[in-house]
């Protein structure tokens, strides 16, 4: 492969994705294409396959036809381990933490885990190298985190975990991160300090996130995925597909986009206003 054709791999392609359970398909025949670098949404109301759609990329669930491919590399065979170990960072729809544990021994284990280290270092500290140290603390300190880090998990507020969540994910130095449903359950002062979070990522940082908050995907994304009922009917810019009067036909009729998400705010005249300033967490 050539230097320009390498430029212009994308860091993740679909290839008429489907995924069936008996009579159910849950991801119809689904292609696109994530650009290197990209902040991609993937969106559709509930039960449209997107958490699916994110565990056939991870590796999570095998494809019934299809392929996946990362950075032009067909992985659709591969196991999740060994996504994971080629650069696929994932966080949960429900939270992966360990509670009693503080946030820099929850990163440092994820570090630990993709080095092949298991969990052995846990009862030495001495097996705990420094290498795995500094990456824990950097990846905390990524999230913003470093004041918290000592502290049990247990006892961060709801934004901060899901602000771990993305430490634990970077620990394992993706190069392509899946977050899915990062805001859910945050206040809008948690889920803006959170898209802080996911603009300051490394640009080359590959980043894929299923959000129903809307004011966040339209804010955090270059280009919009939409599913409905497994399969994808729009693709494309952020404007374009907000603006698709496929994808408002085919939910509403002459309703707005916003309504289309059980968890979406309201729209705008009652919607709560997301605030442009940073607010101090609650300790
Ligand atoms: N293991 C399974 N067995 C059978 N059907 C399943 C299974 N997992 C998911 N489904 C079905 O596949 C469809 C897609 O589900 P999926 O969870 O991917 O949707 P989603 O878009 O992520 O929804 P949500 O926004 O509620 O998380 C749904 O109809 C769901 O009931």
């Amino acid at each position: 492969m050539t230097a320009d054709a390498h430029a212009v791999t994308p860091a993740l392609t679909l290839r008429n994705v489907t995924k069936r359970y008996g009579a159910l398909t849950a991801v119809d025949d689904v292609s696109l294409e994530v650009a290197k670098g990209g902040r991609h949404a993937l969106i559709g109301p509930n039960g449209a396959g997107k958490s699916t759609l994110f565990n056939l990329v991870s590796g999570g669930l095998p494809t019934t036809s299809g392929q996946v491919l990362f950075a032009g590399e067909d992985v659709t065979s591969r196991s999740a381990a060994w996504r994971a170990r080629r650069g696929l960072g994932k966080t949960f729809q429900h939270s992966s933490l360990f509670l009693s544990m503080n946030p820099l021994d929850n990163v440092a284990l994820a570090a630990q885990r993709v080095a092949g280290k298991g969990m052995s270092w846990l009862t030495s500290s001495a097996k705990r190298t420094s290498e795995i140290d500094d990456l824990a603390e950097q990846c905390v300190a990524d999230v913003g985190l470093t004041d918290r880090s000592h502290i049990m998990t247990g006892t961060l507020s709801h934004g901060e975990r899901r602000q771990l969540e993305v430490a634990v994910a970077l620990a394992t130095r993706p190069r392509l991160l899946l977050l899915d449903e990062p805001a859910a359950g945050m206040s809008p002062a948690e889920s803006q300090r959170f898209a802080e979070l996911v603009r300051s990522l490394p640009q080359d940082l590959t980043v894929v996130i299923i959000e129903h908050d809307l004011d966040l995907v339209f804010q955090l994304a270059e280009r919009v995925s939409v599913l409905h009922l497994g399969a994808l009917i729009a693709d494309g810019p952020v404007d374009e597909v907000r603006e698709d009067p496929r994808v408002q036909q085919a939910y509403l009729g002459e309703g707005s986009l916003e309504e289309l998400f059980h968890d979406a705010p309201p729209p705008a005249s009652t919607a709560p206003t997301v605030p442009t300033t940073t607010e101090e967490t609650p300790a």
